[in-house]
């Protein structure tokens, strides 16, 4: 919707089925934002000029743009059917939280070529009310970067890459226009500062998004009770993140091109507890979080590409179970949640009664 309203370009909106374009044009394509942090709580439209789905994808069409907002988990379903008109030079970019989708896209879907890979990290928190009408409840910031790509260790990027990719690549150019970069906030980072900003946001998800599910309540509810469960999921996680992603951790930059890139001052326990306080309970106090409308929804979750992650990374690098304990609680209590709130839905009180 921001890009569609902000920039000078025609966003079409790819529709999971023809059901569902025929959703979106029955309300003449047109999409719904209220801004429920602005003075008032304005709405603004925006109107599509196109849509389609993966049936009606025009066979002589090619993408060479594409950003891939779904969840984590229906990423490889979303993208498979228009592979085929992906080419080489097509730019993706992945606006999700949780760690894992592009290993996932790799290894099952990127077979013959990789195309110009893309990271956004988003902390704006928006649910949705009805119809493609979404409540805009936390204006936070949009992090992207190039993601590196030969060796996945190799995380230095330079300034002059941003800025290249900024005058000469056709997404990149797009998401720099100044409206856009207004609108949402956006900041054009090189990888090593995009991971940073990624895995401090893993680390809000894998507090926030959990708990709201498991206890069933809104982002700032948990603001001066849940601080004890959050130290506990932030320091094991950053015992986990600091073996993963050491490249990261050790990195130190040559030059003062990078003043924040204090990785230790950045990801330590203290900090990280405030921060997803902050972000979570505050700036998106009003948010119902992405994963409790989810379970609320009885949809599948991200919880495999959040505290699910931590506990994948654990069996990768051979780290014994104990490594993860809490955040292999916190997994199964969502999926426990999601299941019991399945099982009313379909029981109603008779498993009450048995
Ligand atoms: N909501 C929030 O506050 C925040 C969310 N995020 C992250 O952003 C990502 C998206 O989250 P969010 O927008 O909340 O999720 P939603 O579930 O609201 O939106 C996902 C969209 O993807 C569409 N979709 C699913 N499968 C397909 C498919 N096969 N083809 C085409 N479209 C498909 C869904 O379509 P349909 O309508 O038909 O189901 C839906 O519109 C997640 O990784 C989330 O963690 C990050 C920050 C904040
Ligand atoms: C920022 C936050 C926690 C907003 O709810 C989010 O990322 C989400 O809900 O997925």
């Amino acid at each position: 919707s921001h890009l569609q309203r902000n920039t000078q370009i025609s966003i079409v909106p790819l529709l999971r089925s023809e059901k569902r374009l025929q959703d979106f044009e029955e309300l003449q394509r047109k999409a719904s934002i209220k801004s429920l942090f602005k003075e008032g709580q304005p709405s603004y439209e925006s109107v599509f000029s196109d849509a389609t789905c993966p049936e009606l994808f025009p066979r002589d069409w090619k993408i060479d743009n594409l950003i891939i907002t779904t969840k984590t988990y229906q990423t490889k379903d979303a993208l498979a059917p228009f592979m085929k008109f992906l080419h080489p030079q097509t730019n993706v970019m992945l606006v999700q939280n949780g760690l894992g989708v592009f290993e996932v896209l790799n290894d099952e879907i990127f077979l013959d070529y990789k195309p110009n890979l893309f990271q956004g990290v988003i902390s704006h928190g928006i649910f949705h009310e009805s119809g493609f009408s979404f409540n805009h409840a936390g204006f936070g910031d949009l992090k992207v970067s190039r993601l590196p790509s030969k060796d996945p260790q190799s995380i230095v990027q330079t300034k002059e890459l941003v800025e290249t990719d900024q005058k000469n690549n056709e997404l990149v150019k797009v998401l720099s226009q100044p409206d856009f970069i207004q609108g949402l906030n956006v900041k054009h980072l090189t990888y090593q500062e995009m991971l940073l900003g990624q895995l401090e946001k893993f680390l809000v998800n894998a507090c926030i998004n959990p708990i709201t599910s498991i206890v069933d309540c809104i982002n700032g509810e948990l603001r001066d009770v849940a601080g004890p469960i959050f130290s506990s999921i932030i320091s094991e996680a950053l015992d986990v993140l600091k073996i993963a992603y050491k490249p990261l951790f050790d990195y130190k930059p040559e030059n003062d091109n990078f003043p924040n890139l204090d990785v230790a001052g950045v990801l330590n326990r203290d900090r990280m507890l405030d921060f997803v306080l902050k972000i979570g309970c505050i700036v998106n106090g009003t948010n119902s979080s992405s994963m409790r409308q989810d379970v609320v929804n009885l949809r599948e979750t991200e919880v495999d590409y959040i505290n699910g992650y931590i506990v994948k990374l654990c069996g990768k690098l051979g780290l014994g179970p104990d490594y993860c304990k809490t955040n292999q609680t916190i997994e199964t209590l969502v999926k426990l949640r999601l299941g019991l709130n399945r099982g009313r839905a379909k029981y109603g009180d008779q498993r009450k009664k048995e």
